[in-house]
């Protein structure tokens, strides 16, 4: 079997453990497999490109730091001052500079040149998400001859949308070097064919590949990024006996619990799930006190003044929520910027009644997945979704909601905290099936699989 290679902005080296999808995704799936996952080493310091090396099972980690300079145009830039508020539809929030844009260009050459020495001619490359869009079309230059696929964690947008990024043809138009591109849905697939037929000038062949104008080709493919569903059904079973999770239990003296887990994101759609608990809050007074959401919000690209903006209105919103509806003995929404041990989540989720996923817009979403499967099969709790998430693709067996629609979410809390166990339990069924099906060890040889069949 070849090496794999995986490269990702951020790494899961060992004994690290930041909140973020992509992390908790790759590191199941090299767990299995094996490999080298090349990245950001994740730490901001001395000068651009120097890298580190630890080796933990079969997997070596390889991970270079950043300067500050290339970390602020690069990861503070571009990626999530341009590329991240684009890609979720937020043209409001896309703040473009030719500077960050030549300083996220600068940052992908350098992982080419650090990574291509490393590779071999036999090796299958893995390359994840938008920070590292350039870097097949930066490796080939440097004469690296190996498969190379991509994929997208987040999610694709229309043709008109991507339009908007000046220049977009130069960005955009390094997909095409890849020999595999994949998505989260099939809608993200499709509308990645769209735009390179309207800009690229390509052909879309019957089985999705799109030929471009020149003669090259390029698989064209949706792998929903899954979970390791068996691994957190044993988690959040053991996790009842967690210290953390049983001080949660008793200080809820017997209310039900509503969760929440998400990055501090503006794409989660917090201050919009917060006005709604407010909402389900009046809008079903016969159920004051009986319920406590616990919203888990860990601090993420804290540098970038979008976020920092964020966490001041979320602030404002639980205290207003909590001043006008707690009484002495209850307070119904509590909100904890901490980033929690992904075992432990497993035990909050199990004891949520209620899992509210509400982004306005998400690549797949993650944790939808994981409530689910940390459930009591005998018991277990209801989901709310967004309709706006990739997740809810495969789990329309949740209750799923438009994030906008205040009252719309409203009225889904309170159906979920009172539907009966025969319909928790039927819809756990058909939302459990695509989660074991299509978990994370069959996201990754799938996506590889196809990899290795595109004729290169
Ligand atoms: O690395 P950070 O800047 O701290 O951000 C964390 C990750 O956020 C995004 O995750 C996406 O990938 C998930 C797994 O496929 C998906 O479920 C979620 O919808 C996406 O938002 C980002 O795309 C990653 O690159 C970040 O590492
Ligand atoms: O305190 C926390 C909060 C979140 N997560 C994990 O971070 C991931 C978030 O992934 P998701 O796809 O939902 O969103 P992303 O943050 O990647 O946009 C999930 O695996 C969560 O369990 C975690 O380990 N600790």
């Amino acid at each position: 079997m070849s090496r794999l290679v995986v490269v990702s902005n951020r790494v899961a080296v060992p004994g690290e453990s930041r909140a973020g999808g992509l992390a908790v995704g790759l590191e199941a799936a090299l767990r299995t497999r094996g490999g080298l996952w090349f990245g950001w080493s994740g730490k901001v310091r001395g000068d651009s490109g120097r890298l580190h090396e630890q080796d933990e099972g079969d997997v070596r980690y390889v991970t270079m730091d950043l300067d500050q300079a290339d970390h602020d145009a690069y990861y503070n830039g571009f990626a999530n001052r341009t590329l991240w508020p684009l890609l979720h539809s937020r043209l409001d929030l896309v703040d473009y500079a030719r500077e960050t844009r030549a300083g996220y260009r600068r940052v992908n050459a350098l992982f080419a040149d650090k990574l291509a020495p490393l590779l071999r001619d036999s090796d299958v490359l893995w390359i994840h998400d938008y920070h590292l869009i350039p870097l097949a079309a930066l490796l080939r230059e440097r004469g690296v001859g190996c498969r190379i696929g991509f994929f997208l964690h987040v999610p694709m947008p229309s043709a008109d949308l991507v339009s908007a990024l000046p220049e977009h043809g130069r960005l955009f138009g390094t997909l095409y070097a890849y020999d595999l591109v994949g998505f989260q849905t099939v809608r993200d697939a499709d509308r990645f064919r769209t735009y390179a037929r309207i800009f690229g000038g390509a052909t879309i062949e019957s089985d999705g590949t799109v030929a471009l104008p020149g003669g090259g080709q390029v698989a064209v493919g949706a792998f929903p990024i899954g979970i390791d569903a068996a691994r957190i059904a044993e988690q959040s079973a053991a996790a009842v006996a967690k210290p953390a999770v049983r001080a949660l239990r008793e200080s809820l003296s017997g209310r039900q619990l509503a969760i929440g887990v998400d990055r501090l994101d503006y794409s989660k759609g917090m201050p919009e799930r917060f006005r709604a608990f407010g909402r389900y809050l009046e809008r079903h007074p016969a159920e004051r006190g009986r319920m406590t959401f616990l919203q888990i919000a860990p601090v993420s690209r804290g540098d970038v003044a979008e976020y920092q903006h964020l966490r001041d209105q979320l602030e404002g919103i639980a205290g207003h929520i909590n001043g006008t509806h707690a009484e002495p003995d209850w307070t119904p929404l509590r909100y904890v910027n901490r980033n929690f041990a992904h075992a432990t989540l497993t035990g909050f989720y199990r004891m949520a009644s209620v899992g509210l996923v509400t982004p306005l817009r998400d690549g797949m979403n993650l944790v939808a997945k994981e409530y689910v499967a940390a459930q009591d099969p005998e018991d277990p709790g209801a989901l709310v979704l967004s309709m706006l998430a990739g997740a809810a693709a495969e789990l329309d067996a949740a209750l799923l909601v438009n994030p906008y629609d205040l009252d719309g979410v409203a009225d889904a809390i309170a159906r979920a905290a009172s539907m009966s166990l025969s319909e928790r339990r039927e819809r756990w069924e058909s939302m459990m099936r695509p989660i074991r099906d299509y978990d994370i060890h069959v996201w990754c040889r799938r996506f590889l699989e196809r990899l290795g069949e595109v004729s290169t």
